[in-house]
């Protein structure tokens, strides 16, 4: 496999760094250093970022990477050692009232709702808090209702909500703020798969045709795929790339096979195969071997060439449409919580 930071893929040679009026979200090297017993962890350094008028982004990255932290200081709850968060060019920190009447945010953990309130008392205190009148948003809060299935719930304290309910309900106060700038932390977490592919669709419309701007994290690559034009990268606090999801996908021509071999694969082949095409998952059952690779252009044939030089005799390979998953894998070097492969899988025979 190649170098897995791809040297045509580097932070520096991100989309540049605009300013112009379509800027909705402006961060520029941002740093946060956290002073802890053990001494200081930089969590976050260098990172520079814009986001233009109706454009969803996803920060994606392994535990640690500094995701939430970018996020927190996007928000101005946390204040960064240095660099600068402009919403619509007001600075963040020096005017957080005029910054925030342009965000509605949702961190992890439906913390940002009053749990002893109603669902509906919850979407209207956020509404007049914002300063929007109810009238105004009404018809907004009932669609949302709707749209989550929480319409039976709305006269029910939250506290009596289901864990999946509880974080709706806090997607649709985030949601029925009046928001042109929407940041959300791990939004589909806890939610079925019903409930998620209904929010996905919900936060791709807000940006189609409301042009909402929205910055969002998730450990889910499909998420990102389906909501998000473009995906920020980071590992270890730094972006590692900042492209539109196509161009990644193009960027990294990588494409995954579960290959079937008849009989036993020794030992030494198996340790061969993991190193020269990231082979995993070795799997015997019934007289045959199975296992997954990662492998982009010609690999494959070198692979196939490979095994038929080492006698084994390929029975099947199954190809797995590249995806998100397969270039984070490459640029973090770490496989995320998702499921490795796609449904997407296409059954094709082997041409050995
Ligand atoms: N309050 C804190 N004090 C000290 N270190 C912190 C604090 N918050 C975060 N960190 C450290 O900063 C780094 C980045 O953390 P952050 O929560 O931003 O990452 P993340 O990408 O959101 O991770 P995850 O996917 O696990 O939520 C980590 O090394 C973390 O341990």
């Amino acid at each position: 496999m190649g170098d897995v930071h791809d040297s045509s893929v580097r932070a520096d040679e991100a989309e540049p760094s605009t300013d112009t009026e379509a800027t909705v979200l402006s961060v520029s090297d941002l740093h946060k250093q956290y002073e802890g017993s053990d001494g200081s962890v930089t969590a976050v350094e260098r990172v520079d970022f814009d986001i233009e008028r109706g454009t969803a982004v996803g920060l994606l990255g392994p535990n640690g990477a500094g995701k939430t932290t970018t996020i927190k200081s996007v928000l101005g709850l946390i204040v960064p050692t240095g660099g600068t968060v402009r919403v619509h060019g007001t600075d963040i920190h020096d005017e957080p009232e005029r910054a925030y009447r342009h965000i509605g945010a949702m961190l992890e953990g439906a913390r940002n709702v009053y749990w002893r309130l109603t669902v509906r008392e919850n979407m209207r205190f956020f509404a007049a808090l914002a300063g929007e009148s109810t009238r105004r948003t009404e018809r907004r809060q009932r669609e949302l209702l709707d749209k989550f299935g929480l319409t039976d719930k709305a006269d029910s304290t939250v506290r009596e909500l289901s864990r999946g309910e509880k974080q709706k309900v806090s997607l649709a106060c985030t949601l029925a703020r009046d928001a042109d700038v929407v940041l959300l932390d791990e939004p589909t977490l806890g939610l079925d798969v019903e409930s998620s592919l209904e929010l996905r669709e919900e936060l791709r419309r807000l940006v189609t045709d409301r042009g909402t701007t929205l910055l969002l994290s998730s450990h889910d690559m499909d998420v990102i795929e389906d909501i998000c034009d473009r995906v920020v990268v980071m590992n270890d606090g730094e972006v590692v790339t900042d492209r539109s999801v196509s161009n990644l996908l193009d960027v990294f021509d990588i494409q995954s096979y579960r290959i079937v071999v008849d009989g036993t694969l020794p030992q030494e082949i198996r340790r061969r195969l993991s190193a020269q095409f990231d082979a995993d998952s070795f799997e015997t059952r019934g007289g045959s071997t199975q296992f997954s690779v990662r492998v982009g252009g010609d690999e494959f044939y070198r692979l196939v060439d490979g095994l038929r030089e080492a006698g084994c005799d390929v029975e099947s390979f199954t190809s797995v449409e590249p995806d998100l998953e397969e270039v984070f894998i490459q640029l973090t070097n770490e496989p995320s919580e998702g499921p490795l492969e796609s449904d997407r899988s296409q059954r094709m025979d082997t041409q050995t």
